[in-house]
């Protein structure tokens, strides 16, 4: 047999059926649903008179519009569209018996840490979701893909989903982090590396021994941003670690099925000599901390570099850098850590998870957040929240003069009421800076929860290896 990679074993795994032209129906193990892109896909299965197909693999949960002050059970805190919305989802989630985490259960969070977090990702599994931060459950050697309204709908009425397979590409990180440098670092300096597109038709396997040294929580992290690099998923191998996060979860296989899990679960690694289309290998100890100063991801330098020159790019990149500058209210040569901002965002499903808080919460100890400053961390779900509370993180954030908030997408975008207001510019641990996302003239950097924490007690982008 002709060595695979992982990507290759789970695939033909799932393939249901090929069609001549290489159209495959795959089959899927978890469909995970929020309150923004299913509401047309259930109405869609209504009209057509079916039903959900797989009801227990199907798991809803609302975030994206959700409020996240402690008055979120008054609806008048929540839009009209997102009203809607999230009652229509739970108004699906019952009639259709799915399950359900409501904003009123501890469980409820953002859909790709409630997965997880639930046990319902685990390994070799293919896992779909409105969404294209999917590919955070590729952290778990899940096959994880974001898919579109329609494709909802199909997976709802068939359990699979139409897909031609993608090229393999691995990206490998060697050595080890430097202190200071995170998970987030890594993904954004492999964005850097490979721009926006360098991803598009590939699946990206991440290793390599930086890779394998990160928590569960930090490959979710890394795995969660792939799609900012263009790829379909992203993938890491499962190990101990992997298993040992999974182990006890409350919908995690137990007694004779972990053990026949497991047996499938030690499959998963890329054979030896298996073909990769694409390589890119980064070295560890070469990844700074990083801060992003455009309005595309991939526009990602190191804490100590300057703003750029618009002609310091190529092509079509100088008018969309000369683009980001104007947005973004920079100068050409200012050091990035005189760039001051107003407001902090911790949170999202790129780092709202318990270490993340943790990374954070070791700068703010016993510090103050600049006078005048706007800050808020909003843990991923509220079982991150009340661990967050239990390990006093929470009376550290609060004493540091941050919002401690309710679990939700907040100020990741701009659906809820969490917004920036026009010109107001944000250290965000989020994974999307274009123009607009966090409010409308809103501008982002995005950087690592501990970058973040930095900036808020200085008020200026800060190389946090310099707090630490
Ligand atoms: C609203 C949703 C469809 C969207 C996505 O697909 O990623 C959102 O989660 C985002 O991060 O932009
Ligand atoms: S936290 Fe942000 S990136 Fe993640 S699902 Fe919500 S809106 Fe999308």
């Amino acid at each position: 047999m002709s060595p695979k990679t992982l990507y290759d074993k789970i695939w033909d795994a799932h393939v249901a059926h090929e069609a001549d032209d290489g159209t495959c129906l795959l089959y899927i193990d978890r469909h995970l649903v929020h309150e923004v892109t299913s509401p047309q896909a259930f109405e869609g299965l209504r009209m057509s008179g079916r039903t959900v197909r797989a009801p227990d693999k199907t798991i809803a949960v609302p975030d994206h519009n959700v409020p996240t002050t402690l008055d979120r059970a008054d609806a008048q805190t929540m839009t009209e569209d997102s009203r809607v919305q999230v009652a229509a989802l739970d108004a699906n989630a019952k009639e259709f018996g799915l399950h359900y985490y409501p904003v009123s259960d501890v469980r409820q969070g953002i859909v790709h840490i409630v997965g997880p977090e639930q046990g319902w990702t685990l390994p070799g599994m293919t896992v779909v979701c409105g969404d294209s931060h999917t590919a955070t459950h590729g952290a778990f050697g899940a096959l994880a893909h974001g898919i579109g309204t329609s494709e909802v709908e199909h997976v709802l009425a068939t359990q699979t989903l139409i897909q031609k397979k993608s090229k393999n590409m691995k990206v490998e990180i060697t050595g080890k982090l430097k202190p200071g440098v995170t998970a987030k670092d890594i993904t954004m300096s492999v964005i850097g590396e490979t721009g926006t597109a360098g991803g598009t038709g590939y699946v990206i396997e991440y290793c390599g021994e930086a890779i394998r040294d990160l928590s569960m929580e930090g490959r979710m992290t890394v795995c969660n941003m792939a799609i900012e690099g263009g790829a379909r998923a992203g993938l890491i191998a499962p190990d101990e670690k992997t298993y040992e996060y999974c182990m006890g979860r409350p919908h995690a296989p137990k007694g004779a099925q972990w053990e026949a899990a497991m047996d499938w679960w030690k499959t998963l690694f890329t054979d030896e000599g298996a073909h990769f289309d694409k390589v890119v290998t980064l070295k560890g100890e070469d990844i700074a901390p990083s801060v992003t100063w455009g309005t595309s991801p991939e526009d990602v330098l190191p804490i100590t570099a300057t703003v750029p020159n618009a002609t310091d790019f190529e092509g079509g990149k100088v008018g969309a850098a000369e683009r980001s500058l104007d947005y973004m209210g920079l100068t050409s040569g200012t050091p990035l850590t005189d760039v001051t901002i107003d407001t902090v965002f911790i949170g999202s499903c790129t780092n709202g998870r318990i270490e993340d808080l943790r990374a954070a919460a070791a700068i703010l100890k016993g510090k103050k957040i600049k006078d005048g400053m706007r800050a808020m961390i909003v843990p991923g779900s509220g079982l991150v929240r009340a661990q967050a509370e239990e390990e006093g993180l929470a009376d550290i954030f609060k004493d540091a003069g941050f919002e401690w908030r309710l679990a939700g997408c907040s100020m990741c975008l701009a659906m809820n009421p969490d917004q920036l207001k026009p010109g107001e510019r944000c250290a965000a641990t989020s994974n999307r800076n274009f123009e607009g996302r966090q409010g409308r003239g809103g501008r982002t950097h995005l950087m690592s929860p501990a970058m973040a924490a930095a900036a808020a007690i200085t008020g200026k982008l800060t190389d946090v290896r310099e707090m630490m």
